[in-house]
């Protein structure tokens, strides 16, 4: 029987690798991760854990505008000490991570992995062997190949600003660009969006969208639609941003057109793995055209959204897989997802676009944030939900922009992936008075 270095190689050491790393070393498999840069990847160091203590002071100042007169006196963002607090939280995860990782055994081998055959994987010349190999390489930020590319910077060198530019120029219209341009606005620049259509956040329901847009608007915020740009120049009064009609003065321009797999220069045409402009192909199993090689996290070709949560789950799935707790295929639940814009919008199931396609099979309930007691309390002024029902009026989707939609969205997800009837509902009982009391009450 052929030995192997290991039972498992993870390429990466993110998400996608090690919330299933850590249990898979726990129950005796010898596992080993390769990772060339932070341990914990992408989410931790550079994406959500980063972006949400930097935005943190943002959501308290939208509480203290709401709550204004009761609460007096002006808060102000200061951005180095807010990038002082963020290192304070974040620095240490890496570290932390790979305590974890230590703790079952799991060997983190630094450097670049690159697959020489299907149960090898190089590491700083090294050879080290697996019988089953796991990729997990995510994301890179997207870069524009126009004039003047690299005087543009991406999401990685805005969570790291140590002082925030007079005027901040954002390019695309998604995630990142909503996010970054509601932190830029509150901590002081004067920011301009540039988008390349007339929609921002396509995959969310657009009038909750443009509530943000009208709200960030009436902050300063310019949102420039269908805008091309050719060329990013030296002027000689900082940067400026050119195109047809187009001619942005700024001190500084993130490029936010989004984000593309890891997947070159790892040998995966040397063993055969497929892969497409999205991403790793794989089965319902996640094993990619090689049967011993999978993929995990971001880096896959998949139709759910590429975000931390599908990421732990399949890592979790491999986990089960490999451990021989199960053969079957994975079976996705409904992934929520949110934007932490101020107000923010999450959404979760049945979007109210394939439900106005359907009118067949779902009614939809709209509900107006500020008429809710409990919102009141904190006198939220914007906010709207969409709950959609299928016909045995079983939640099976709900959508909401406001300031707590991300708390409201998860309080709602067990009745969506339990397809829970009038009974079950009734069953479950909140805290009062809360925001999960006051989302479970619209059902
Ligand atoms: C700015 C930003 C904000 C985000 N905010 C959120 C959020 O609020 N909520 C949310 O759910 N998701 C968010 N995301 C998405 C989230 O970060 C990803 O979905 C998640 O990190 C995916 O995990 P992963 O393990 O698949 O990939 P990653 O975390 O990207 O890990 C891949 C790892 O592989 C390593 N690697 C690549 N190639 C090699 C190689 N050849 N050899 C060795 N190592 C290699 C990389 O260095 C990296 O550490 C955000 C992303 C960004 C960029
Ligand atoms: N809250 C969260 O969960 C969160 C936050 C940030 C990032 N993320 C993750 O990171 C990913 C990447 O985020 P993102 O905002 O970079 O990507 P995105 O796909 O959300 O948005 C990209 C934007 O760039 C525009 N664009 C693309 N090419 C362009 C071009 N050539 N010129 C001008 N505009 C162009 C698109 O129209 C779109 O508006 C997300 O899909 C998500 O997986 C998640």
């Amino acid at each position: 029987m052929t030995t192997y270095d290991y039972d498992v190689l993870y390429i990466g050491s993110g998400h996608g690798t090690f919330d299933g790393a850590i249990p898979l070393g726990a129950k005796g498999k010898k596992v080993g991760v390769v990772e060339q840069d932070l341990v914990g990847g992408t989410c931790p160091n550079r994406g959500c854990n980063a972006k949400i203590v930097l935005d943190s002071p943002v959501a308290f100042q939208r509480h203290m505008e709401d709550v204004h007169g009761v609460v007096t006196g002006d808060v102000k963002i200061d951005w180095p000490a807010n990038q002082a607090h963020k290192h304070d939280v974040i620095d240490g995860l890496p570290a932390f991570i790979q305590g974890l990782l230590d703790s079952t055994d799991v060997d983190v081998l630094f450097g670049r992995g690159t697959l020489a055959d299907a149960h090898t994987v190089m590491v700083n010349g090294e050879a080290k062997t697996a019988d089953k190999i796991v990729i997990a390489t995510g994301l890179r930020p997207n870069r524009l190949t126009i004039p003047g590319a690299d005087l543009a910077h991406d999401s990685s060198d805005f969570l790291n600003l140590s002082d925030m530019p007079n005027r901040v120029t954002i390019i695309g219209a998604g995630y990142i660009a909503m996010e970054f341009a509601t932190m830029a606005n509150a901590a002081g620049a004067e920011v301009t969006v540039l988008m390349r259509g007339t929609q921002a956040l396509r995959a969310y329901h657009q009038p909750f969208v443009e509530q943000i847009i009208a709200d960030l608007t009436s902050r300063g915020v310019v949102f420039d639609r269908e805008t091309q740009v050719d060329a990013i120049v030296q002027g000689a009064d900082g940067l400026v941003v050119r195109g047809a009609d187009l001619a942005v003065e700024t001190d500084w321009v993130l490029d936010a057109t989004g984000r593309i797999p890891n997947v070159e220069e790892l040998g995966l045409e040397t063993v055969g793995v497929s892969y497409n402009a999205k991403g790793i192909v794989v089965d319902d199993y996640l094993r990619t055209t090689v049967p011993n090689i999978y993929a995990s996290g971001d880096v896959i070709d998949k139709v759910q959204p590429k975000l931390t949560p599908t990421a732990i789950f399949e890592s979790l799935y491999l986990m089960h897989t490999f451990a021989g707790e199960t053969t079957d295929p994975i079976v996705y639940p409904v992934i929520p997802s949110v934007v932490f814009t101020s107000p923010r919008l999450a959404q979760v199931g049945v979007t109210v676009a394939e439900a106005e396609a359907n009118p067949e099979l779902y009614t939809m309930v709209q509900n107006h944030i500020p008429d809710d007691w409990y919102r009141q309390v904190d006198q939220e002024k914007i906010g709207d939900n969409i709950l959609i029902f299928d016909q045995a009026h079983k939640l099976v989707g709900a959508t909401e922009v406001s300031h707590k939609a991300d708390d409201v969205i998860n309080a709602l997800l067990p009745a969506i992936e339990f397809k829970f009837g009038q009974a079950e509902i009734e069953r479950m009982v909140h805290l009062f008075p809360s925001i999960a009391s006051s989302a479970w009450g619209q059902l």
